[in-house]
């Protein structure tokens, strides 16, 4: 119950922008009219639930109404949760690091939380007694460099890095071959931020990934997508060209906190269904949860 009262306290704004919003309306004692069919439509587009998932919620009520399982608005509400969770449930994939030696690269645009993220997981890994080493391919930026670094020295995890500058796919060649040979048992490597419309930069980070491989032909193990729940529809097409490029394996949603319109993580899992590995809720250590469907549900939604 505290761990659910957790989350639900950090995604309230979602909470006040949508389900409440239905909530109120839905409890009233009225008909289902079209304005009230409309109301909810209209406020799943606000949400960023986008078209193709609005659709299938409409319809899932429409097809309710015409069958009478339907007959209130508090039905029609049940209906909108029961669909929300089966799209979920999908995604509800969690990053499972089998065996030693595991690969992770790490993939997103410019402040989606990448290095943020890398950190609480490089903690969350060390805490259970692995060896993690964090591989610092992105060299554009020394300051990105020395914010791994500080992740590193926080959750005791070791750090391979060259000067600001430095060929990335190259480091991440010597990062992953260095952290094989000595045995690590995850190794992150963290990538630039960059656009998914840039093209020469799409192509340096599918450069990176054939590093990796040349490396350790199995890896990466997971190519893991880092998107900003704050930034709405355009998380979609993010999501799309990284996939094209690269064969993302898992999401992480970050800024759940910071966003009114949580409906974006049911539009990329009905668009995708690539596993939502996991939300970031916040800037600290614990604030980033591995993905449970019904969780997020109850959260969300009013009980
Ligand atoms: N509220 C909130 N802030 C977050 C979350 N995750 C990351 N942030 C913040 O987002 C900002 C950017 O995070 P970074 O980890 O630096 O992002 P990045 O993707 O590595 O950025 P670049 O190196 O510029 O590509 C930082 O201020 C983080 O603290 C989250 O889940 N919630």
């Amino acid at each position: 119950m505290g761990f659910l009262k957790g989350i639900a306290d950090k995604l309230f704004k979602t909470k006040q922008g949508f389900t409440e919003k239905i909530h109120e309306e839905s409890k009233k004692d009225e008909p289902i009219t079209d304005e009230y069919l409309d109301f909810i439509e209209e406020l799943l587009i606000e949400s960023d639930f986008g078209v193709k998932t609005t659709m299938k919620i409409m319809d899932a009520i429409n097809e309710g109404i015409d069958s009478g399982s339907i007959r209130t608005r508090q039905d029609v509400e049940i209906k909108i949760r029961e669909v929300i969770l089966s799209i979920l449930k999908q995604v509800e994939k969690p990053l499972e690091i089998k065996h030693k030696k595991f690969v992770i690269l790490v993939v997103g645009i410019n402040g989606s939380g990448k290095t943020t993220t890398i950190g609480k997981l490089a903690s969350l890994n060390t805490d259970k007694g692995k060896k993690v080493m964090l591989v610092a391919a992105d060299t554009f930026r020394a300051a990105a460099i020395e914010q791994l670094e500080e992740w590193a020295k926080r959750a005791s995890a070791s750090i391979v890095k060259q000067n600001e500058g430095a060929d990335p796919a190259a480091v991440a060649f010597d990062g992953v071959s260095s952290g094989i040979a000595r045995n690590y048992d995850v190794i992150f490597v963290d990538t630039a931020g960059r656009l998914h419309t840039q093209k020469n930069l799409m192509n340096e980070v599918i450069k990176i990934k054939k590093a990796v491989q040349k490396a350790y032909p199995e890896a990466p193990h997971e190519v893991l997508l880092v998107l900003d729940a704050t930034i709405g529809q355009n998380a979609i097409n993010q999501a799309r060209e990284f996939n094209k490029a690269l064969a993302i394996s898992g999401i992480v949603l970050t800024k759940m906190d910071g966003t009114a319109k949580g409906g974006i993580i049911v539009a990329i899992s009905e668009e995708f269904k690539i596993p939502i590995r996991y939300i970031g809720i916040g800037e600290s250590l614990d604030d980033l949860k591995a993905f449970n469907a019904r969780d997020f549900v109850e959260s969300v939604f009013v009980p």
